[in-house]
């Protein structure tokens, strides 16, 4: 888990002991003692596989995962209803064990047919070196030139009449009995993968043959045979959905190497890890870690410096590893499992695992929102980035920003020459990352573009840069501040109706603050925030391209038909400093305070991009507190202006209402928001809300466009990046979006 622990037990006073299991711990616990006078203390392999399989399969939400003709899908298990399970480890044997629960299996069937005979025959045939080169041989074979065919013995054609296709093998090796050829007729590429076939094939049809035993639905197979060989992984399946008729599918596991090692940790005592919630965990990947290829190299890692140097090194090795991947859709050879692979598909990496292995940190303060309507099926991502044209293009567009943030971020810290050395390290490791994923977008888990923004947000915090747009959002709230006694002087001039519409356009007007976007920062070189502002609330034409503003209007004012509802309580999910929060936000909460609704302000917990956060935000409503009354009296009365900075009794008030006005985080750090993870402060604050207002589009169209609440929500945003436009709305840059669902 984290290094800090392990570095907190101090020097080593000569009783350390590592828990450790299979061969390894055995042959080395004397030269372990001898040299570094450390114990390892022995674990049971077969308890640990499963302790650490059962571990990985409820506290990471995307572990498991098929493999069909090249794709990966990640399956999204129940914490609740993951036994009982099929375990299959294939080592160099096999074992096949059924999981009834935490400590409960057993083995109930194995075959001595494993990795071990692969690349034991193998070698015997092919002269291969390593099991790696022969895995890699296999990815170039042509398996038709030794198996026989069922289209072989029957003129090329299917047996149909029991479901045989020409292309089903008959016979693994089988045509080698009637040509008249020696071992070195034959190519080493097609023997290889006629053995991988047959092996696999035969672990997959006894796999299935034990779960239909049990009568157990799920299948999960691990071991070093495995090691992330994408078409291994597509014989498995293709077998089990053979022989099943489609009924059982095959899983892999993301942390398949590390099952073993896992369940010897968990098998310490007061690891506190027992009631883990898939929702209290989170998955980072900091390029820290000092791990390559599953082996930790070196010490963890101390100060900055350290992580910079060793970083560099990382990404070298990186880059060595990832150059002949080629960057072409992952992929085999998508035809149904009988045919041979194609060379183009996902090259054999055996250290597939160097980057992908994650830090998981235990935040027990994080929970599910409690206003999702179903938790089980919410989805935070629109954009999926599964889909490798969308992912080129958003690595493209991530890639294009990095210049730009890389000097914001290093002006944020001063210009200082040790700035520039952390930005250089950000960018670099940043980089790697988008190419790591680029190469294998599933590498990290289900790879969404909200998963994308936040990983540059979390490697901009790993390189110590905590705020690289502090000056910027300082200066347009200063700049908004100055002009909101206006704005609400001309808004209170309004009648209720055009109030509510202007006060919805001002949002989606000042939403155009985004120095996440392409397009919004070069439109700032071309103005001042204040004259950008009003251009784009006089731009604003309605019908906007999604436009529910009626139906919302209907339901805050009423009609002749309804009466207006009168909400007890909303949400308020905040995007940009500057106009966004102060001219746009603040105002539109404002006008639901005097409606008597309790506004609760949800921002992040840290900063993101120009995003305001929670911790800000109290100097900012103080300041526009000082115009206005309703504000003020709110605020005081949610106890958020604690030290009424202004003499109250002084000014008139605007209104007696006073009913309170709150900041929460949401805790997060990111443009985006996963609902399935936030503060236990904003999931308290939510059990009294009926309204929910997302705002700006990583929070409102990037995740959550498609999220559905149990009470009433409205997402509002300015879309400011074309391609999105398109897709999502088939509309142009700049237009808008105000959606209202009524609750569920
Ligand atoms: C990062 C963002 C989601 C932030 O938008 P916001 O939530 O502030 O409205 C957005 O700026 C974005 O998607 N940018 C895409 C890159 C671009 O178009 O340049
Ligand atoms: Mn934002």
């Amino acid at each position: 888990m984290d290094s800090q622990h392990w570095q907190s037990e101090g020097p080593n006073t000569g009783n350390t002991v590592i828990k450790a299991t299979g061969g390894g711990a055995h042959k080395y616990a004397d030269l372990f003692k001898e040299r570094l006078g450390i114990s390892i203390e022995k674990e049971d392999e077969m308890d640990c596989l499963v302790a650490g399989a059962n571990f990985l399969l409820k506290a990471i939400r995307h572990e498991a995962f098929t493999h069909m003709e090249g794709q990966k899908g990640f399956v999204q298990i129940d914490q609740n209803d993951l036994f009982p399970y099929l375990l299959v480890n294939i080592g160099s044997g096999v074992s096949i064990i059924k999981v009834d629960g935490d400590g409960q299996f057993e083995r109930v069937s194995g075959t001595n047919v494993g990795g071990g005979t692969y690349w034991g025959l193998g070698r015997l045939l092919t002269k291969c070196k390593s099991f790696d080169e022969l895995l890699e041989l296999s990815q170039r074979g042509d398996n038709r030139t030794i198996d026989m065919l069922v289209g072989d013995i029957y003129g090329g054609m299917d047996y149909s009449k029991i479901g045989l296709s020409a292309s089903t093998i008959a016979s693994s090796f089988g045509k080698a009995i009637s040509e008249n050829k020696e071992l070195e007729d034959y190519r080493p590429e097609d023997i290889s993968l006629s053995l991988l076939r047959m092996i696999s094939y035969n672990i997959g049809q006894i796999s299935y043959l034990n779960a239909l035993r049990f009568g157990l639905k799920r299948i999960f197979f691990g071991g070093f045979f495995i090691r992330g060989h994408a078409y291994t992984m597509d014989t498995i399946s293709f077998a089990v959905q053979f022989w099943s008729k489609g009924q059982a599918q095959a899983m892999f596991l993301r942390h398949e190497g590390f099952l073993g090692a896992l369940g010897a940790f968990m098998s310490y005592e007061k690891h506190g890890l027992d009631d883990l919630m898939v929702h209290q965990l989170v998955e980072r990947f900091p390029m820290g870690a000092p791990y390559i290829g599953g082996n930790v190299r070196g010490p963890p890692l101390g100060d900055l410096n350290e992580k910079i140097s060793w970083m560099e090194k990382f990404v070298m090795k990186g880059t060595e590893i990832t150059a002949p991947v080629p960057m072409s859709p992952p992929g085999t050879t998508g035809l149904g499992g009988f045919e041979v692979p194609s060379s183009k598909g996902d090259a054999l990496r055996p250290d597939a695992s160097n980057l992908n292995v994650g830090v998981l940190h235990l935040v027990p303060s994080l929970e599910v929102f409690p206003l999702l309507a179903d938790p089980k099926t919410y989805e935070p991502n629109t954009i999926d980035l599964s889909d490798h044209g969308e992912l080129e293009y958003w690595f493209t567009v991530l890639s294009e920003h990095m210049p730009g943030l890389v000097d914001r971020a290093v002006a944020s810290e001063g210009g200082t020459d040790d700035a520039k050395r952390r930005g250089d390290a950000f960018a670099r490791a940043f980089s790697a990352h988008l190419t790591r994923l680029m190469e294998e977008p599933a590498a990290y888990g289900k790879l969404g573009l909200a998963n994308l923004l936040e990983l540059r947000e979390e490697c901009l915090r790993e390189f110590h840069f905590l705020d690289a747009y502090r000056s910027i959002k300082q200066r347009e709230n200063e700049a908004s501040l100055a002009v909101l006694p206006d704005l609400l002087l001309e808004l209170d001039s309004m009648d209720e109706e055009t109030r509510l519409l202007t006060l919805i356009e001002g949002v989606l007007a000042a939403n155009i603050f985004d120095w996440g976007s392409r397009a919004c920062v070069d439109l700032y070189h071309k103005g001042t925030i204040i004259e950008i502002y009003r251009m784009s609330r006089n731009k604003m034409q309605r019908p906007w391209r999604v436009d529910d503003f009626d139906i919302f209007k209907e339901r805050m004012l009423g009609s002749a038909e309804k009466k207006p509802h009168s909400y007890k309580r909303a949400l308020l999910f905040v995007d940009n400093s500057g106009a966004d929060i102060v001219l746009g936000m603040l105002p539109l909460a404002r006008e639901l305070l005097r409606r008597g609704t309790e506004v609760v302000l949800v921002a992040n917990s840290l900063p993101a991009l120009n995003d305001v956060t929670a911790l800000e935000l109290p100097d900012i409503v103080a300041e526009a507190a000082k115009h206005c009354d309703i504000l003020r009296g709110a605020a005081e009365a949610g106890c958020l202006l604690v030290d009424a900075m202004i003499n109250i009794q002084d000014s008139p008030r605007e209104s007696s209402l006073s009913v309170p006005l709150m900041v929460v985080e949401n805790g997060c750090g990111s443009p985006c928001i996963d609902l399935r993870q936030v503060s236990s402060e904003l999931a308290a604050a939510a059990k009294d809300a009926d309204l929910i207002i997302l705002e700006g589009m990583g929070r409102a169209l990037h995740t959550n466009f498609n999220a559905k609440f149990k009470c009433d929500a409205l997402k509002l945003a300015m879309v400011k990046n074309q391609r999105l436009a398109a897709k999502l709305i088939n509309g142009n840059l700049y237009d808008c979006v105000c959606r209202f669902e009524a609750a569920n």
